[in-house]
C-alpha cells in the first residue's frame, strides 16, 4: 500500500481507497496532528495522515479514524469561545453538555473477536469551545436537486437551532439551488419566517439542478460576508459541496461548508438511511392499496405501481417488504427478464391462474436495459448530467397487456398507477420530522465547533460527521446477496430473474444465449453507473 503518516509537522498523503491495509501502520509512535486531545494522544499513540481527500488517524486494535476538516487545519491561531449552550436553560438538566472530543462511532457494528476495530466516525454533538461569536455568524442554507419529504423541516431546525441555541441572527436562504449563490437576493430567516414551514411539502427556498459553478459560488460567498454554509441534497449536491469546500479551503476562508443528505432514493453510502425515505415508504402504501382494490375487484387483473429510485431500488423494496400484497417487485439491482422459463410473463400468468389477481411494483431504474434493447435508446440527461430514464412503468403495462392480447392468451386488465412527485411532494411525517431535527442540529453543532467539510448523518443509529469523500465515492444500493432482498423473495415468491450455476453451464453446453442476468461480486447486477457528468 502507497501510504505514508505524519511526523508532527504537516500531513502526509494517503490514498483512503487502499485504507484496506492500514492497520499496518497502527502503532507506529508517531506524534498527533494538531487538534487531538491528549486522551487519545496518551491512549491511542496513533498516527494521521491527511490530503484534500481525507484525514485519517490510526489507533491499536486497527482503530481508524476518518476524521472531518477542521477550520484550525489551515487558518493557524483561531480563537475560540465558550458554547452558549452551557448557559441554556432547556439543557441545564442535562448531564453532559458537551460531547467528547474523543468519542468515535464505528462503521461496523457486527464484528467477530479478533476483528480490527475498523473505521470509526467523528460523533456529533456540541463542543466545549466554539469557532465563532454568535454575532460573528452569517449563515446560509440551500437547497439542491430533487424534491423529498422534510426539506423544510430541516431547514426550519437549522434555523431555529442557530437561533436559540447559539443565539445566532442572522441566516439567510439560498433562492433556487446552487445557481441562487449567483442571484442578486437572498431570502431572510428567522424563527418566525419558518415557523411551520415543516408542515409544507416541497422546499420553501427552491430548487434546481444544474448550474454549479464553483468559482462563482465561492465569490458569492465571500462577497456576502457568509462564513456558514448549509448544503442540503442528494448525490450530486454533496459532490458540489465537497469542490465548494476545497475550493473555500484553498481560498484560506474561515467559512465551514456542511452538507445535510438529501435523497428520496436512500443512494447516499455510509448513513443508515436518508430523511424522507419512511415517508416515502408510508405514503407509498397507499399507492399499492389502491392497485391491490384495482385488481381483486376485476377478473385477472394486474395492479401496477411504479415507485422513485434511479439507481437504488430501496423505496420499492422496503413498501414491498411492508404492504403484503405486492407479488413482485423490479429494482435496478437485480435485472429482470419477460419471456421464457424463470421470465415475468410466466410468473404473472401462474399467479393470475392461481389468484385471479397480481400487484407488481417497479422501481423507476429497473429494466431500463431491456427498455433500450426494445425502443431506440436515448442518451438524454438531465441538467445535473443524471441519465434521463424511459418511463417503465408505461413499457412494461405495453408489453404485458401485448403479450396476453398475443393469440388471445388470456384476457387480462392492467391497471398503471404513477404516484412518484405525489409521493415526493408530501410533508415529512412524525418519525421523518424527530430525524430532520436531530440532522439540522447535528450540521449547527459541527459548524460552531470549528468543523467543515463534512456530511451529517446516523451511523449505526448515532450521529456522526462524514467526510465528504466517504459520501460521494460510491451510491447506496440495494445489495441482492444480503438477507433483505431475500426476505422481499420468500415474501413475494417472485421468482429471482437469477440463473443458478448449473443453469449457466447446461447453457454453455447446449450453446445458448448468455445469461441475462449474472450476480456481480458485489451483489449487484447492474452495468456500471452513469457518473454525474459535472
Ligand atoms: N459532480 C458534481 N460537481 C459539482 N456539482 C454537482 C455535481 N453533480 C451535481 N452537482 C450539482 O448539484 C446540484 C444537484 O444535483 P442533482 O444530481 O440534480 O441532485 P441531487 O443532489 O439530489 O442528487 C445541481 O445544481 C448540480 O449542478
Ligand atoms: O423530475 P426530476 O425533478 O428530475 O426528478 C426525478 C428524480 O428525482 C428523484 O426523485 C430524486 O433524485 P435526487 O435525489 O438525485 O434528486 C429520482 O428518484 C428521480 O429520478
Ligand atoms: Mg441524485
Amino acid at each position: 500500500m502507497e501510504q505514508a503518516v505524519c511526523n508532527g509537522g504537516g500531513f502526509a498523503e494517503v490514498d483512503l481507497l487502499k485504507i484496506s491495509g492500514a492497520a499496518d501502520h497502527i502503532g507506529a509512535g508517531l506524534d498527533l496532528p494538531n487538534g487531538f486531545s491528549s486522551e487519545v494522544n496518551k491512549n491511542l499513540s496513533m498516527g494521521a495522515a491527511s490530503n484534500s481527500q481525507a484525514k485519517i488517524l490510526y489507533g491499536p486494535d486497527g482503530y481508524i479514524l476518518e476524521d472531518v476538516p477542521h477550520l484550525s487545519d489551515y487558518i493557524p491561531e483561531l480563537p475560540t469561545y465558550p458554547n452558549p449552550l452551557q448557559d441554556n436553560p432547556a439543557y441545564s438538566v442535562v448531564k453532559q453538555y458537551f460531547v467528547d472530543d474523543d468519542d468515535t462511532v464505528p462503521q461496523k457494528v457486527v464484528v467477530h473477536a479478533d476483528s480490527p476495530r475498523g473505521i470509526h466516525f467523528r460523533r456529533q454533538g456540541p463542543r466545549q469551545k466554539v469557532y465563532f461569536k454568535s454575532d460573528e455568524v452569517n449563515a446560509c442554507i440551500v437547497t439542491c436537486g430533487g424534491l423529498c419529504p422534510g426539506l423544510n423541516t430541516v431547514i426550519r431546525e437549522i434555523v431555529c437551532g442557530l437561533h436559540y441555541m447559539y443565539g445566532v441572527r442572522s441566516v439567510v436562504g439560498i433562492d433556487g439551488g446552487y445557481r441562487g449563490f449567483y442571484s442578486r437576493n437572498t431570502i431572510p430567516l428567522s424563527p418566525k419566517s419558518v415557523n411551520d414551514i415543516h408542515k409544507r411539502g416541497g422546499t420553501i427556498l427552491g430548487t434546481s439542478r444544474g448550474g454549479h459553478d464553483t468559482k462563482k459560488i465561492v465569490d458569492s460567498i465571500q462577497d456576502r460576508g457568509i462564513n456558514q454554509v448549509y448544503i442540503i441534497g442528494g448525490d450530486g449536491t454533496q459532490k458540489g459541496a465537497a469542490v465548494i469546500f476545497e475550493e473555500v479551503r484553498r481560498r484560506g476562508l474561515k467559512v465551514s461548508v456542511v452538507g445535510v443528505p438529501k435523497t428520496i432514493d436512500n443512494d447516499i453510502p455510509v448513513i443508515d438511511k436518508s430523511f424522507g425515505f419512511d415517508t416515502s415508504v408510508e405514503e407509498a402504501q397507499r399507492a399499492i392499496n389502491a392497485a391491490h382494490v384495482e385488481a381483486t375487484s376485476i377478473e385477472n387483473c394486474i395492479g401496477l405501481v411504479k415507485l422513485m429510485g434511479r439507481n437504488s431500488g430501496f423505496i420499492a423494496m422496503y413498501a414491498t417488504l411492508a404492504s403484503r400484497d405486492v407479488d413482485c417487485c423490479l429494482i435496478p439491482e437485480s435485472p429482470f427478464y419477460l419471456e421464457g422459463p424463470g421470465g415475468l410473463y410466466e410468473y404473472i400468468e401462474k399467479r393470475l391462474k392461481e389468484n385471479g389477481h397480481m400487484v407488481i411494483v417497479v422501481a423507476e431504474g429497473a429494466g431500463q436495459e431491456l427498455i433500450a434493447e426494445s425502443l431506440s435508446s436515448s442518451d438524454q440527461q438531465d441538467a445535473s448530467g443524471n441519465k434521463l430514464f424511459q418511463d417503465v412503468g408505461w413499457w412494461l403495462s405495453q408489453r404485458i397487456k401485448d403479450h396476453f392480447a398475443k393469440e388471445e392468451k388470456m384476457a387480462i386488465n392492467l391497471k398503471y398507477i404513477d404516484p412518484t412527485y405525489m409521493i415526493r411532494a408530501i410533508p415529512s411525517n412524525a418519525s421523518d420530522n424527530v430525524y430532520c431535527t436531530l440532522l439540522a442540529q447535528s450540521a449547527v453543532h459541527g459548524a460552531m465547533a470549528g468543523f467543515t467539510g463534512f456530511t451529517v448523518g446516523p451511523v449505526n443509529t448515532r450521529h456522526c460527521y462524514i467526510p465528504f469523500n466517504r459520501i460521494n465515492e460510491r451510491q447506496n444500493r440495494v445489495v441482492i446477496t444480503d438477507r433483505m432482498w431475500a426476505r422481499l423473495l420468500s415474501s413475494t415468491n417472485q421468482p429471482s430473474f437469477l440463473r443458478t450455476k448449473e443453469e449457466l453451464e447446461d447453457a454453455k453446453e447446449k450453446e445458448e444465449e448468455p445469461p441475462q442476468t449474472q450476480l456481480l461480486d458485489d451483489g449487484c447486477c447492474h452495468e456500471k453507473l452513469t457518473e454525474n457528468k459535472q
